[in-house]
């Protein structure tokens, strides 16, 4: 009997076709539908990005203006989802709050059953229009406050900061977020992709999927890393410490979050852009601790290059740009699921369009056969 090759975690394993983005990492390179991210994040609103990744191409102006009336309107909570997510204990993740809503808007729709690319659209329209709601709401009773109803009058980034603040920051700061959702928006079989994709190749429901999607997103060594930036420069505190915590941090084996990827080897294609977008709010911030902490941001960077040669990924400029947004730590993770909504959701789709079972083999290495032995 020949060994069967086991590639754990299934590294470099090509799965299926799709068309709908590409990592090239021989060229650090990112691409939706065939554009640059780059060029994307420079020139195009999130919405224009949603939009392309669902439907192949970008919007001319009466597409894109009927597509933000249609988002814009499926933005309110109905009675029933925000009492019940107002029942959620605050002790719980924003995520599994996040989660929890994805899983009722699919108890609750009533054509659960149709998996046809007319009714998945609907579907993910609603999820990509709400689940800012949700997370704003959320955000709000943290703070003891009412919510804020969605403001049909502005885009999905100003409505975001609306709902979350009552008011929207200045159009640079607002521009900072849309450019980390256009990143955060697709990047191939990544872990909560392929869950997406695994739930859906048995044919069951886009809500399963994205439900799916999010637990796989939560953890540290995907989105959650997010969220681990933040509380990895809140512990090192001083950029002085930043090069002696380094090696502390790798003696003890630890992985330092918002460093390496499963792809790129060479630095993540999202980060300069991602970056240059946080240096403008650092430069315009009004707090002293701003310029500390990206000091400590630089200084931890280089350390982590020079020590290991491990570069950042789009985690690590997104973390520091979401504290100095303004937003607590636990929003991160379900920021990055409010944009990466629409990728899962192009990916579902992709999916069904020409399905077969994901269902791979392990190789057994448990005891040999033996009898069960006679009850005691
Ligand atoms: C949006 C996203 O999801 S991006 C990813 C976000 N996740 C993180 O930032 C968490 C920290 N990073 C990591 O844990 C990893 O880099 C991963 C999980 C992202 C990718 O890991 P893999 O592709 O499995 O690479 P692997 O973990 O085998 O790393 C290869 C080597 O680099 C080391 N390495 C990779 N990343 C890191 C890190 N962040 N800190 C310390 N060492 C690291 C590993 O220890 C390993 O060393 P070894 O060969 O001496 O054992
Ligand atoms: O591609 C990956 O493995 C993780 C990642 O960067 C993403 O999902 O954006």
């Amino acid at each position: 009997m020949t060994t069967p090759q086991i590639h754990r975690g299934l590294a470099g394993v090509v799965v299926d076709t799709t068309a709908i983005s590409t990592v090239i990492e021989e060229t650090n390179s990112l691409t939706y539908r065939g554009y640059p991210v780059q060029e994307l994040a420079a020139r195009r609103s999130f919405e224009e990005v949603a939009y392309l990744l669902w439907h192949g191409e970008l919007p001319d102006a009466g597409r894109l203006r009927e597509f933000q009336a249609r988002e814009r309107a499926l933005r309110p909570l109905d009675r029933t989802t925000a009492e019940l997510l107002a029942r959620l204990p605050q002790t719980c993740h924003p995520m599994d709050v996040l989660r929890t809503a994805v899983s009722f808007f699919g108890a609750e729709d009533p054509i659960e059953d149709d998996t046809g690319p007319g009714e998945n659209h609907r579907k993910s329209l609603t999820l990509l229009a709400r689940l800012p709601t949700v997370v704003a709401a959320d955000h709000r009773r943290r703070h003891g406050l009412d919510p804020i109803q969605p403001d049909p009058g502005l885009g999905f980034a100003e409505n975001f900061f609306h709902m979350c603040f009552g008011r929207v920051p200045d159009p640079e700061v607002v521009r900072c977020f849309e450019i980390s959702l256009i990143l955060y928006a697709e990047h191939s079989f990544n872990a909560s992709t392929f869950t997406a994709r695994v739930v859906t190749s048995t044919l069951s429901d886009l809500y399963s999927a994205v439900t799916a999607a999010i637990g796989a997103l939560k953890g540290p060594l995907h989105g959650g890393a997010n969220e681990a930036v933040m509380h990895m420069l809140n512990e090192i505190g001083d950029p002085a410490r930043a090069g002696a915590w380094l090696d502390e941090a790798l003696a003890a084996n630890r992985k330092i979050m918002g460093f390496g990827h499963r792809v790129y080897k060479h630095g993540d294609s999202r980060v300069p852009i991602m970056q240059e977008a946080t240096d403008r709010l650092v430069s315009r911030a009004a707090d002293p601790g701003a310029a500390r902490l990206a000091a400590l941001h630089t200084a931890l960077r280089e350390a982590m290059i020079e020590r290991k040669g491990i570069h950042p990924n789009l985690d690590y400029p997104a973390g520091l740009a979401y504290h100095l947004m303004g937003f607590d730590i636990p929003m991160f993770t379900p920021i990055f699921v409010m944009s990466r909504v629409t990728g899962w959701t192009a990916h579902i789709v992709e999916q069904l369009d020409h399905n077969a079972l994901i269902r791979p083999l392990g190789s057994y290495n448990g005891p040999g056969q033996r009898p069960v032995p006679a009850p005691v």
